[in-house]
């Protein structure tokens, strides 16, 4: 059953991204449960993400899959509104249609996509100087052999750079957002 006040946005991009950074500021913003998709793995990725082995697509499908779970769930609830923000790499277009296909099926109304975007070599640097977080930077570069930047026809996506400075991201993300779930409204 369509739920017509729903809407989901996945702020999606390699490590480093800032996908957490620009998700929260997002989700407390325009007041939305926000998910953050990490929490959300098997702890199989987790370890071997913490050894710096890059995961396969079929490692990748029962993270997709407890994704899905989540937000179509979340949509069942009839709370009286769906807003909810959610963090997921989504780097092939593939990962994208497998998302996308299953909340449309959940009934959201508005499916989003946020790609945020930098050269490799600033999201090495950034992943660098984090501290304490299971994604080192030795995962950067094979995230960037794999992903697939939404092109022109992926209308339901939007590319981010993410090179300026974090205020001006999240500015230039709320943007974007607030005209999509006020055209929704
Ligand atoms: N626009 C920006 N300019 C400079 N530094 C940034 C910017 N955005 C985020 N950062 C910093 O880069 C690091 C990565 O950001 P964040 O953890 O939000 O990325 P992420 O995509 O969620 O990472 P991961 O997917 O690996 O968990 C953090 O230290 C964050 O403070
Ligand atoms: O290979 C991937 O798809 C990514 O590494 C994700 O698994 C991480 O959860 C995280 O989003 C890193 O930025």
């Amino acid at each position: 059953m369509s739920n017509e006040e729903s809407w989901i946005l996945f702020i999606a991009g390699p490590a480093g991204s800032g996908k957490s950074s620009v998700a929260n500021f997002l989700a407390s913003t325009l007041q939305a449960r926000f998910i953050e998709g990490d929490d959300l793995h098997p702890k199989a990725n987790i370890d071997k993400m913490h050894r710096g082995e890059p995961l396969t697509d079929s490692d990748r499908q029962g993270w997709f899959e407890a994704i899905n779970e989540q937000a179509s769930a979340y949509n069942k609830q009839r709370l009286q509104r769906h807003h909810l923000i959610i963090t997921c790499s989504a780097l092939k277009r593939a990962h994208r249609d497998i998302l996308r296909e299953s909340c449309q099926r959940a009934g959201y109304s508005l499916v989003h996509f946020f790609f945020l975007d930098a050269p490799e070599s600033e999201l090495r640097r950034r992943t660098e100087a984090r501290k304490n977080h299971f994604v080192k930077s030795n995962l950067v570069h094979s995230q960037f052999e794999v992903l697939e930047r939404p092109r022109i026809n992926e209308y339901d996506a939007t590319i981010i750079s993410v090179v300026p400075p974090l205020d001006e991201v999240q500015s230039e993300a709320l943007k974007v957002a607030a005209q999509l779930v006020k055209k929704e409204s």
